[in-house]
């Protein structure tokens, strides 16, 4: 196959940021992406419906002339988050989706939840009203190690929540083990989860070895290749509780090549081509398209979008990297490196 047309995909798990690097990113993923839920951990984070409302407005402000892509907004879910804001975000129509981020887990989430068992009402006000909950997996523990701590939290957080509240819409965000995988293809129809391009393309020694390549790291950190090969399988098994969520996480050059660097890989530059790369290594370009168009707007209770993209074999080089905010760069994944598939424009 040289060329595949699909239904426009859209990206359930995006970083924008905000101001000037929210300027310098947008465009990558509006010429690609018909929506994208959008991560609500700037700083501060958007806690409330008002401050969705008005970091929408500020995202909108910042596309390219005559662009439709639509941002789906999303609450930032606190220790202290009252059930009536879910009311309100429901009410809005723009807020689709509220974020878990265990406090200390990842990027900006220090007002993040310290212990679940603090949402409970929240959490119930969300499944009795249909908003999905997305979960960044990790425990926080410093006892556990790095590459267990998604494995970990499903036994430790998401079996009991999902026990306490079985209609709960769950997303489990970006996951990277094959323990995510097989839980979330066995748990019930309200579980689905995102999976990046970077986890199905490369596993922890592209990080690692021959010299450490900070570019590659993000969190949950890439794994051993057992759990990109379950990655992979989940993601073209054709379940359709599997979809694209490209965790798109701009950092400034300096914060990423630096003795104590940020987590997050820069791939809206070439978020589909990396995908398509990635089915391609199992053969499966004719499930792309369920997983990147048609599984996320099912599972959000959302139409496809109606237009499509076409993609065609052509080699091309990912630039070194892009302006980014205050003068700095950022450096997309594959900076220099030779792509196989390209977006036509
Ligand atoms: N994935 C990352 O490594 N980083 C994300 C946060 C997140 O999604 O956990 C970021 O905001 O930079
Ligand atoms: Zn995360
Ligand atoms: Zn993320």
């Amino acid at each position: 196959m040289d060329a595949i047309t699909i239904t426009r995909p859209d990206d359930w798990h995006l970083h924008l940021r905000d101001d000037e690097a929210l300027n310098a990113v947008v465009g990558h993923t509006a010429a690609q992406m018909g929506r994208a839920i959008i991560m609500p951990n700037l700083k501060p984070p958007v806690t409330t419906t008002e401050q969705a409302i008005a970091y929408r407005e500020r995202i909108l402000a910042a596309l390219p002339e005559g662009s439709a892509f639509e941002p789906l907004m999303v609450l930032y879910l606190t220790d202290t988050t009252p059930p009536e804001e879910i009311e309100r975000a429901v009410k809005s129509g723009i807020v689709k989706a509220v974020k878990l981020y265990p406090a200390g887990a990842t990027t900006n989430s220090a007002s993040g939840v310290t212990d679940i068992a603090h949402c409970d009402a929240t959490i119930a006000m969300m499944a009795k009203l249909g908003m999905p909950l997305l979960v960044h997996g990790e425990v926080t523990d410093h006892e556990i190690d790095i590459f267990d701590r998604e494995a970990m939290f499903i036994e430790r957080v998401m079996k009991p929540l999902l026990a306490r509240h079985p209609s709960l819409k769950v997303v489990f965000e970006h996951i990277t083990t094959q323990q995510a995988a097989e839980f979330v293809a066995s748990a019930s129809d309200n579980v689905a989860a995102t999976i990046t391009a970077h986890h199905l393309l490369f596993n922890r020694n592209k990080m690692l070895a021959g010299g450490i390549r900070p570019h590659y790291y993000c969190l949950p950190i890439l794994k051993r290749e057992q759990h990109r090969q379950a990655l992979l399988k989940a993601a073209t098994s054709g379940s359709p509780k599997f979809f694209l969520g490209t965790d798109s996480a701009p950092h400034a050059k300096g914060d990423k090549e630096s003795s104590c660097g940020c987590a997050g890989a820069y791939t809206a530059p070439a978020a589909i081509e990396l995908y398509a790369t990635a089915f391609e290594e199992m053969q499966a370009l004719d499930k792309l398209e369920a997983f990147a168009s048609l599984n996320g707007p099912r599972f959000y209770g959302l139409a496809p979008n109606t237009d499509t993209v076409t993609l065609e074999r052509r080699q091309w080089v990912m630039p070194e990297s892009y302006p980014y905010a205050s003068g700095q760069t950022i450096v997309p994944l594959l900076a220099g490196e030779t792509l196989q598939w390209a977006m036509k424009k």
